[in-house]
């Protein structure tokens, strides 16, 4: 079935959007809407990561508005802010991202669970790092309304999003994505949807050698790092740029493609080790960095 969206919704981004999952990329996907102008709506899974969603938001907008990257004061931000613990809250929306955690059956349910909860001619996007649209469509009743809205972090910070379109998307998906990017103020790329797409296929792999480098002794983490930045131009070495996505998020993705793209994807014992010991990077204080 085709959706035709709105005039405006492909001008620019939908006056209502919905965010499905509030956490680290949940809470940029819904502060980048915010200050394009949308109201958004996060729902989280109970009222504690609901509380924990808006003081994330709350705590980004606020940073942003001190750079002066941001005019539009805190109040009238979060005045078009709501987090919820129930995805009813998502009626109205003309596009709802999940951003929940990257794992293939909780993905599935989440976004079933989004499409019984919005109106027909609404959009459903995925922040998957990795798994494959094609795959995750199948679960819905209408495939043709989803596409992957990779999105990077820090949000605020990163101007590129991937736009990844299965086989089943609906043409005019192409268009309207990429000029909801457009309306972030962000540079859109259309991917096909293949496993990693453009983006974590190439900064896993480097990610994944920087990890068998420091393993097999060739530098200390720093150096590695400063190869990257230094030599390379790279904003943050694929270390320090690990512990800002988190080792367990770098883990659950190299998997994903050790098992579809074989055998160079494999996860290094070191990362597998530092995940179970919860070293995760920035956010759990250690990583291959420590954090006060
Ligand atoms: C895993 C995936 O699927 C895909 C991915 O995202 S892979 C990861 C991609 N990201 C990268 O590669 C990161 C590259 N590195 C960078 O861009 C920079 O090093 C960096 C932005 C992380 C830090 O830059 P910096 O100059 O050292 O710091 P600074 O700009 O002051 O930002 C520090 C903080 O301000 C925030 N910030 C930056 N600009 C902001 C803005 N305009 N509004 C609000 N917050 C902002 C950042 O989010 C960061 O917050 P946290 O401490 O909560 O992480
Ligand atoms: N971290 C990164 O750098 C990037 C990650 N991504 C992708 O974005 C997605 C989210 O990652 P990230 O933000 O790092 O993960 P986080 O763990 O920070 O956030 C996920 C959030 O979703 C919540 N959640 C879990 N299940 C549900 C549910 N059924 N309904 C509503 N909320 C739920 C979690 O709550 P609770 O904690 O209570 O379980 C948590 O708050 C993943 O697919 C990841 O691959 C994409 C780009 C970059």
């Amino acid at each position: 079935m085709t959706i035709s969206p709105s005039a405006a919704e492909t001008a620019a981004v939908p006056s209502k959007v919905g965010v499905l999952g509030g956490g680290r990329m949940g809470a940029g996907i819904a502060h980048a809407f915010l200050v394009s102008g949308a109201a958004v709506t996060v729902v989280e899974r109970d009222a504690a990561a609901a509380a924990a969603a808006l003081d994330r938001v709350t705590a980004t907008l606020a940073k942003a508005i001190e750079k002066a990257a941001v005019t539009e004061n805190l109040d009238s931000l979060l005045s078009r802010f709501a987090v919820s613990t129930d995805a009813v809250d998502f009626g109205g929306a003309g596009l709802v991202v999940e951003a929940v955690p990257e794992d293939f059956k909780l993905k599935q349910s989440a976004l079933l669970n989004v499409e019984r909860n919005i109106a027909s001619d609404a959009w459903i996007a995925t922040n998957t790092s990795s798994l494959s649209v094609t795959e995750l469509a199948a679960t819905l009743g209408r495939p043709e309304r989803l596409c992957g809205l990779h999105f990077f972090n820090p949000v605020p910070a990163s101007t590129l999003v991937e736009v990844v379109l299965g086989p089943q998307s609906a043409p005019e998906l192409a268009d309207a994505a990429t000029s909801w990017v457009r309306g972030l103020g962000k540079t859109p790329i259309v991917v096909n949807d293949a496993p990693g797409f453009a983006s974590s296929r190439l900064g896993v792999a480097i990610a994944l050698e920087a990890m068998r480098m420091l393993e097999g002794g060739v530098a200390s983490a720093q150096d590695i790092d400063a190869a990257m930045e230094l030599g390379y131009r790279h904003a943050s070495g694929p270390l320090r740029t690990t512990d800002i996505v988190g080792l367990d998020v770098r883990l659950g993705i190299a998997e994903y493609l050790h098992e579809t793209l074989g055998e160079r994807f494999a996860p290094p014992r070191i990362l597998r080790d530092m995940v179970a010991r919860g070293e995760l990077g920035r956010k759990s204080g250690k990583g291959f960095y420590e954090y006060s």
